[in-house]
């Protein structure tokens, strides 16, 4: 097996660090020797290798997850949650190491990639005891001598494509589900951050979930992607991604009638009302915008602060984005790590010269400041307009693009002018204006004077082009259960129907 050093001597388990593909409980490699490097986005240091499986290797991993399906789902709700519990407790028992394998992988600050493991594992937790309260219902019959009813059953094979973005969570919130409901995965994690992925599979092992329901897939995205698209025995996509890829897969999955999950893109609005104090406001923003390096869905894109508060909250906002340290995510006092690779730097110059040439104003971020090839310094651009890029499209960049409205239908406006529509933010103590704005906002989440709003119980996800469906919350196990229904009939007089 190749190692890389510096992975193992900095992990306290180095046996968490896989180079391998995880099919039907063995470790495997690619038949034709494909494989491909994974980078540090930080130091552009190699940190290993994984293999690209080929064609028949990716229908092995179906195969095994249609054995693996007939015994998972002949289990007890709580005998799978006890199976799911122990996968937690390990996943909890190594979060250190998990978090540093994340942020060699991703970039990510070692105290952000900390808080990644703690938010992933939790899901496993929540559906453990969600896959306890798949509960039917009685149906008063409209047949006579008839009970009629409906059970939850598991849907089969999940086929889960997940993003580098959160390269832990995004697996979890989707497996802990799938898993807890008696269906079996197969992950196709991004190729960038695969490492996370195998860690989960290394603990999946060690808890003893059986061989062929946690199954993790590497290869070539477009043609791993479009084989479990296609393969009927696969029930169930869920995928998180861009919207472009998202809409490609849902095509691709047209011909098998597959029950589609997909969490897409985001351009969220930040709100801030005029009665706020304009400091608050700057800080909350500031922490909306930047976490993960702008490299998040949920990222305050388009920041539309009330025009008489307009220039304090720009003056509070440049001075707290100026305190942030950029820097390896491995490093104490890290805020912002480096952005996944160079086309994410190129598109976010790119999204900064456009607004520029188009009238905005750049406040701060000087790249020349950057410690290395993949860092982008935070950008604060002012007098942003509908016709920029940093208006439009999803940044995922640490770019604020900060705009003065004049009035709440004005800002309504504003805010839904976009594609896109996962997550809002709302600033300001007016009950009358925050009902107004949470009612008119087309958006999935709206989060009011809070800059969390993520978490196992809420029912994550979008409208308009940023998805289909609901991940987490109570209906989060609905993506992976059928509803079948009953008819007993000729029961002779039965009270009641
Ligand atoms: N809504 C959410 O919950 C959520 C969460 C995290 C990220 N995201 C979105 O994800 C995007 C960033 O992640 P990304 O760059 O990894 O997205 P991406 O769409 O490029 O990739 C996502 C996954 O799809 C695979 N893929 C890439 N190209 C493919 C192709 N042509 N055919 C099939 N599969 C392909 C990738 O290997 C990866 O596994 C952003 O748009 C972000 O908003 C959404
Ligand atoms: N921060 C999001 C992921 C989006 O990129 C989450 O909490 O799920």
């Amino acid at each position: 097996m190749k190692v890389s050093a510096t992975m193992t001597q900095r992990l306290d388990d180095p046996r968490l660090f896989r180079q391998y593909a995880y099919v039907d409980g063995k470790w495997t490699h690619g038949d034709a020797g494909r494989e491909e490097a994974v980078t540090d986005p930080a130091t552009g240091e190699v940190l290993g290798h994984i293999p690209w499986l080929e064609a028949d290797q990716i229908r092995g991993a179906v195969d095994a997850a249609e054995r693996a399906f007939v015994q998972w789902r002949a289990l007890r709700a709580d005998e799978r949650a006890d199976r799911l519990l122990a996968w937690y407790d390990l996943i909890q028992e190594n979060r250190e190491d998990l978090a540093i394998l994340m942020s060699m992988e991703q970039g990510k600050p070692l105290p952000d990639a900390r808080g990644e493991v703690e938010y992933g594992a939790s899901f496993i937790k929540w559906f453990a005891e969600q896959g306890k309260r798949t509960f039917g219902e009685t149906i008063p019959s409209h047949i006579p001598n008839a009970a009629l009813g409906t059970i939850k059953e598991p849907i089969g094979i999940a086929a889960l494509i997940t993003p580098w973005n959160f390269p832990l969570a995004m697996i979890t919130r989707k497996a802990g589900a799938a898993m807890a409901a008696g269906c079996p995965v197969i992950v196709k994690p991004a190729g960038e951050t695969p490492f996370s992925a195998l860690a989960l599979a290394e603990l999946a092992e060690r808890a003893s979930i059986p061989a062929g329901i946690f199954n993790v897939v590497l290869g070539e995205p477009a043609e791993v992607s479009s084989i479990l698209c296609k393969e009927e025995r696969v029930k169930a996509l869920s995928f998180t991604g861009s919207t472009r890829v998202g809409r490609l897969l849902l095509e691709q999955s047209a011909g098998t009638v597959k029950r589609v999950s997909l969490e897409l893109g985001g351009n969220a609005p930040f709100i801030v009302g005029p009665d706020m104090d304009p400091h608050e406001a700057a800080l909350a923003a500031v922490a909306a915008k930047f976490q993960t390096a702008g490299q998040d869905c949920l990222a305050a894109n388009r920041i539309l602060v009330h025009e008489s508060i307009h220039d304090a909250f720009v003056e509070h906002f440049a001075e707290r984005m100026a305190a942030l340290t950029v820097g390896n995510g491995l490093q104490s006092e890290v805020d912002l790590g480096p952005l996944i690779h160079g086309q994410a730097v190129e598109k976010a110059s790119s999204i900064v010269d456009d607004a520029i040439s188009r009238g905005a104003t750049l406040v701060a971020g000087d790249q020349s400041a950057a410690p290395g090839p993949n860092f982008f310094m935070p950008v604060l651009l002012t007098g942003v307009t509908r016709e920029m890029k940093v208006w439009r499209e999803e940044n995922f960049a640490p770019v604020a693009g900060i705009t003065a409205y004049s009035d709440d239908d004005e800002v309504i406006a504003m805010a839904n002018d976009t594609e896109y529509g996962l997550a809002a933010y709302v600033y300001t103590h007016d009950i009358r204006r925050i009902w107004k704005l949470m009612r008119a906002l087309e958006y999935g989440m709206v989060s009011v004077n809070s800059v969390k709003m993520t978490g196992p119980p809420i029912p994550f996800g979008g409208v308009k082009q940023s998805g289909l469906g609901r991940e987490g919350g109570v209906s989060g196990i609905d993506e992976y259960l059928e509803t079948k229904y009953y008819c007993l009939g000729a029961l002779g007089s039965v009270s009641g129907s």
